[in-house]
């Protein structure tokens, strides 16, 4: 029997215990399942308190049920969900009770989506978008996965592939017609045209609000510099909470410290490091090398130096903006000038007593601002997403060149470009680019 012919099952509410949790199962045993545990078969849709008995006819839990026929469900087989008490007893009953049917199994991580996306029932772009939103950490982070969610990308994309076909069958209605490849203008003329529509529509998409997908990783801000400037009382400040060790010991942070914050919906992640210097302690060489490492990563490197220590710039040796951030002015009694620093900003704070906390703050919101684009807007999701847009609008590219002396080669462009759009939506992938995308998917998804 092929695995998509058996009928799944898993726990889609979060850890338990919990006060309720929902456990789905999918497939042709639904109806079976639900018919022998709840004693009858419930009408469809409509939730139905029901007395779950394994069996051996001894009660598991007192639920409500929900049965959704296929191919109206959410995978497009038969559903049915139960609503239990979220206590680990009660899960392990039900579950026990449910792998003693023929067929029916545990669920493997993004089961349930593949199958929908299987039955016609969502794109890949989609897919990937559930996904997204059942990771979505921050408000921006939700509203962007919403976005793909409605299948905008998708829409477009399919519209896209068929006008490409549209526009391919007139240049190879062309080939066939003529003798010796050469192809009647008034077939290539609105051929032309219709690819130069589509590629500038593609290429509007890839321009938007630069990078949509950003939001899915979140920027990365690394915390670097000397021992003992105050990085990782500065860490503790933006965490609002005690996530490193501070000690007026240089070297006191060895491996590298991450906290996600929110900020004003973007998604950020602060990287505490270990002071940079020279050092023969090799725990401490360790964490000097992680240091360097993450702060050549990140997207912005906050390079702190204490008040009266010595700038030296470049030091982050990072591709991304170095801002220089003073700290210990409370212990500064000299007046010292704003800027000191010839390229990028500079800040001065105290981390103890938060001098300087809400302006170092403020930019960093705008800086995110401007690193994942406005707001409403960004149609891509992915990264994977951009690369195949990419590859589609370089062979529209290509055939445009092309077209007018050389039919076939630009033909062969177009099905390159309907290639790509179907790999987007999932309709002409290979099996492992498909596990590799579910993989990534909760069970129970
Ligand atoms: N006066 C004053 N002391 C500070 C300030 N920020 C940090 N300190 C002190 O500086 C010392 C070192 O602080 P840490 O946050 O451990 O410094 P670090 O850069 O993380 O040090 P390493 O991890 O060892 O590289 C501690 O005693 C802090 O209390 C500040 O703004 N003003
Ligand atoms: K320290
Ligand atoms: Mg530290």
């Amino acid at each position: 029997m092929h695995p998509r012919d058996q009928t799944i099952f898993a726990l889609s509410s979060g850890r338990p215990p919990s006060a309720i949790a929902l456990v789905r199962a999918s497939g042709p045993q639904a109806g079976n399942v639900v018919t022998a545990l709840a004693g009858r078969l419930p009408p469809p849709r409509i939730a139905t308190r029901a007395l779950l008995r394994d069996i051996s006819q001894r009660p598991i839990d007192d639920a409500v049920v929900l049965w959704f026929p296929g191919p109206a469900s959410a995978t497009g087989e038969d559903i049915v969900e139960f609503h239990v008490h979220g206590g680990r007893a009660v899960l392990a009953a039900l579950f026990a009770a449910l792998s003693k049917f023929d067929n029916v199994r545990p669920a493997e991580p993004g089961e349930f989506t593949r199958r929908a996306f299987e039955n016609g029932k969502l794109d890949l772009t989609e897919a990937e978008a559930l996904d997204d939103l059942i990771h979505a950490d921050t408000d921006r982070q939700r509203r962007q996965a919403l976005r793909q969610l409605k299948g905008l990308l998708g829409d477009k994309a399919r519209d896209w592939r068929a006008r490409i076909i549209e526009a391919s069958a007139l240049i190879e209605a062309g080939i066939d017609f003529s003798d010796e490849g050469d192809v009647p203008e008034e077939l290539i003329a609105p051929a032309l045209a219709k690819v130069k529509a589509l590629l500038t529509e593609i290429e509007e998409v890839l321009a938007e609000q630069g990078r949509s997908e950003r939001l899915r990783d979140g920027l990365v801000v690394a915390i670097a510099g000397p021992p003992n400037v105050g990085k990782s009382t500065l860490m503790n400040q933006l965490a609002r909470r005690e996530v490193a060790i501070v000690s007026p010991h240089a070297g006191t942070t060895r491996d590298v410290i991450e906290v996600q914050l929110d900020l004003e919906g973007y998604p950020v992640t602060v990287i505490d490091t270990a002071g940079i210097r020279e050092t023969d302690d090799p725990v401490e060489q360790e964490g000097v090398r992680r240091a360097r490492a993450r702060a050549a990563d990140a997207d912005l490197v906050l390079w702190l130096t204490d008040a009266s220590g010595v700038v030296r710039e470049g030091e982050g040796e990072a591709a991304a903006p170095v801002w220089l951030v003073r700290n210990k002015i409370d212990l500064d009694t000299t007046d010292r000038p704003l800027a000191e620093s010839s390229s990028g900003r500079v800040f001065r704070i105290s981390a103890t007593r938060g001098d300087g906390l809400s302006v170092l703050i403020a930019a960093m919101v705008e800086f995110a601002q401007v690193y994942f684009g406005s707001d409403e807007g960004g149609l891509i999701g992915r990264a994977r997403q951009r690369k195949l847009l990419q590859e589609t609008a370089a062979s529209l590219r290509r055939c445009v060149e092309i077209v007018g002396n050389g039919e076939e080669l630009a033909a062969e462009e177009l099905r390159a470009a309907a290639y790509s759009l179907g790999r987007l939506l999932g309709r002409v992938d290979v099996e492992d680019i498909l596990d590799v995308i579910f993989r990534e998917f909760c069970v129970g998804k």
